[in-house]
């Protein structure tokens, strides 16, 4: 890998979320420009896996930014995340909900966050590892797996991250509830479940619903497994996180672990950062500090 960190890539997804960054990256490139001795950009194509392009870009540079939605950073950081030598990783925001540079304090439009990183300022955060893949985000089955297959198209187009939200509304509806087994140091779980989610950042389709405090650097992964669920139930859970008064009765738990294993029947599609490619069983390790990310103006 090329070490030089002065050095920039930019790896830029050209048909990811409403297409703004396309019109904005030379302004992207000359503002990056000031702060940076040399911004090449890389562009994705549909069938030419990621991996290739991050590799290219390390032989060339110190420091890869993403420029793309949550799927064109789950691809660079699976990427990026095994490699002995990491590169300095940003992220500009071009997708829907943008979760994780949300979570590092990047401005929501790309012109900022461009500024943003071009002052330099970085942090070692953690990482999630499930399997032989990484994500940076969240790691999720049940619900929030059927929530982001039950999303119209159409309605996504229009409406953006809104779509996520009505298509909650609906899946909570035709829940169905699987058998959980589940392990951590200090947590056992055995029996019916609808939804475990496990948190590395705060965000979740764009808010902050039910880990606002989730910290990327303290190497431990929040999870929250919900056994039925009910709008009243998810309300009380998001109510509880925003008022920190902790929520009554028994339909779910909530707790923080550096290790888990996952398994589960019938086996469940599992949605990591948005995306689905494997299925249980999983065995889930929190990576404290894998990663060194440029941050915006972050509270951590
Ligand atoms: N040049 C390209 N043309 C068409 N599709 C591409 C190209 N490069 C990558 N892709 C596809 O883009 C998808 C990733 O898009 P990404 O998730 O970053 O954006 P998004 O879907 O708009 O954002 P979000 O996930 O936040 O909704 C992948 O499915 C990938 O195959």
């Amino acid at each position: 890998m090329n070490s030089g960190r002065d050095k920039a890539v930019i790896i830029y997804n050209p048909a990811a979320g409403n297409h703004l960054l396309h019109q904005q990256l030379p302004e992207i490139q000359r503002i990056l420009q000031h702060s940076f001795s040399t911004v090449s950009v890389l562009e994705t194509k549909k069938d030419i896996p990621c991996r290739q392009l991050v590799e290219k870009a390390c032989e060339q540079a110190g420091t890869i930014i993403g420029a793309g939605g949550d799927g064109t950073i789950y691809s660079i950081v699976n990427a990026i995340a095994g490699m002995e030598e990491r590169p300095l990783f940003g992220i500009l925001p071009g997708g829907t909900c943008n979760d994780f540079s949300r979570a590092l304090g990047m401005n929501q439009n790309p012109l900022e966050a461009a500024r943003q990183i071009a002052q330099k300022r970085f942090r070692k955060v953690d990482a999630g590892q499930n399997n032989s893949h990484y994500f940076l985000n969240f790691w999720g089955i049940g619900l929030i797996t059927s929530v982001s297959e039950n999303i119209d198209k159409d309605l996504k187009e229009k409406f953006g991250r809104l779509s996520y939200y009505w298509s909650a509304a609906q899946t909570l509806q035709q829940w169905e509830p699987f058998h959980l087994e589940l392990s951590s140091p200090d947590f056992q779980y055995s029996g019916d479940a609808t939804m475990l989610l496990i948190a590395n950042g705060p965000y979740t389709g764009g808010i902050r619903p039910f880990f606002p405090h989730a910290n990327l650097q303290d190497g431990k992964l929040d999870v929250l497994l919900i056994k039925e669920p009910s709008l009243k139930l998810v309300w009380e859970i998001i109510q509880s996180r925003i008022t920190e008064n902790p929520p009554e009765g028994d339909g779910f738990f909530s707790f923080q672990a550096d290790q888990l294993s996952i398994s589960a029947t019938p086996v469940q599609a599992i949605d990591c950062d948005g995306e689905k490619e494997q299925d249980t069983p999983s065995v889930i390790t929190c990576l404290k500090h894998h990663l060194e990310v440029y941050t915006g103006d972050v509270p951590f």
